[in-house]
């Protein structure tokens, strides 16, 4: 495990980006995903790894009265979203572009607005490889929910139906093309997500073809299709609901008939493999679902996750 992904710059560095957020949904909790991912030793056991890794504490996010920020259109929290992600987008971009590798714990996954901003800044040609149960692409104006973590995917691409999206979103650029972004894990879409997937062409395998094909062929046609040459930086944004709430109970919208512990593992070993990793989101562990237990298991299996995509072998 002395091998370097290709665009990292020695000595190898993980930048964990604890961010304590929950404003792009309404469960109280997810905030505290990070802080229990740290405290479960993750950090330790990416240095046993033969990680440097780079912690000074969790993100401080400007605080903001939430009184003051009412709902614009359906969207729920805007500004505190854009704000929080704004800055963790710098954070991002900063470590990037210092050749380490950015590791950001939720958190909610609105927060990969942030993310997979900052990735981009530092390697404006990768690719991103979306681990869920949803698709996350609700447009400011397909929303249902108004929950904001339900839309990042849409404000990245720059989709049309965001001409309404809040000009406090402005400093999204639209990044990401929908060639370039590939999901697995998919088996809760939303109608009017599941007409974007369509219209856009977007390439997306759903729980039905992991059955169908396993998850060894699914990674390989992923990687074909975003990644063809294998020469291009990969963001991995992983929401931990992608797995089966039989693995990972603790999480805000969990859905069944998901990912085993093994194929979400695999999933990371295999982009690991591939020596193109850039950077990783783990997303929406939620410590205050379910019972102790239960929370326990969950964030083993964050951090066992995180150690997969960071080169942990099984031999
Ligand atoms: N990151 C997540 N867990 N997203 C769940 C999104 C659920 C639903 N599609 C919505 O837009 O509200
Ligand atoms: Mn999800
Ligand atoms: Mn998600």
């Amino acid at each position: 495990m002395s091998l370097l992904p290709r665009f990292l710059k020695g000595p190898k560095t993980a930048s964990i980006v604890g961010c304590p957020f929950s404003g792009g949904q309404p469960k109280v909790g997810v905030d505290q995903g990070p802080i229990h991912l740290v405290e479960a030793g993750l950090i330790d056991q990416l240095k046993e790894l033969g990680w440097n890794v780079k912690f000074d504490g969790h993100h401080q996010f400007e605080e903001i009265n939430t009184a003051n920020d009412p709902p614009i259109g359906k969207l729920k929290n805007p500004r505190y979203v854009s704000r929080v992600c704004q800055s963790v987008a710098q954070a991002v971009g900063e470590h990037a572009k210092n050749g380490e590798l950015p590791v950001t714990l939720g958190g909610d996954h609105s927060l990969a607005m942030g993310t997979i901003s900052g990735t981009f800044e530092a390697h404006p040609d990768a690719c991103v490889i979306w681990v869920d149960a949803h698709a996350d692409i609700n447009t400011a104006e397909t929303t249902e929910s108004g929950n904001i973590h339900g839309m990042p995917v849409s404000f990245l691409l720059g989709l049309p139906g965001n001409d309404h999206k809040p000009n406090e979103f402005g400093w999204v650029k639209p990044v990401l093309r929908t060639d370039r972004l590939v999901y697995i894990g998919l088996r809760d879409i939303d109608s009017g997500e599941k007409k974007i997937l369509k219209d856009n062409n977007i390439r997306a395998f759903s729980m039905h073809e992991v059955d169908k094909y396993g998850i060894g062929k699914v990674v390989e046609m992923a990687l074909d299709h975003v990644n063809p040459n294998r020469d291009r930086p990969i963001h991995l944004s992983f929401d931990v609901d992608a797995l089966d709430p039989s693995v990972a109970p603790s999480t805000g919208t969990p859905v069944r008939g998901g990912l085993t512990f093994r194929e979400g593992h695999y999933i990371c070993e295999a982009l690991w493999e591939t020596g193109l990793l850039v950077a990783l989101d783990l997303m929406e562990v939620n410590p205050s679902l379910a019972d102790d237990v239960s929370v326990q298991q969950t964030v083993a299996v964050g951090c066992s996750l995180v150690r997969s995509a960071l080169g942990e072998t099984l031999l």
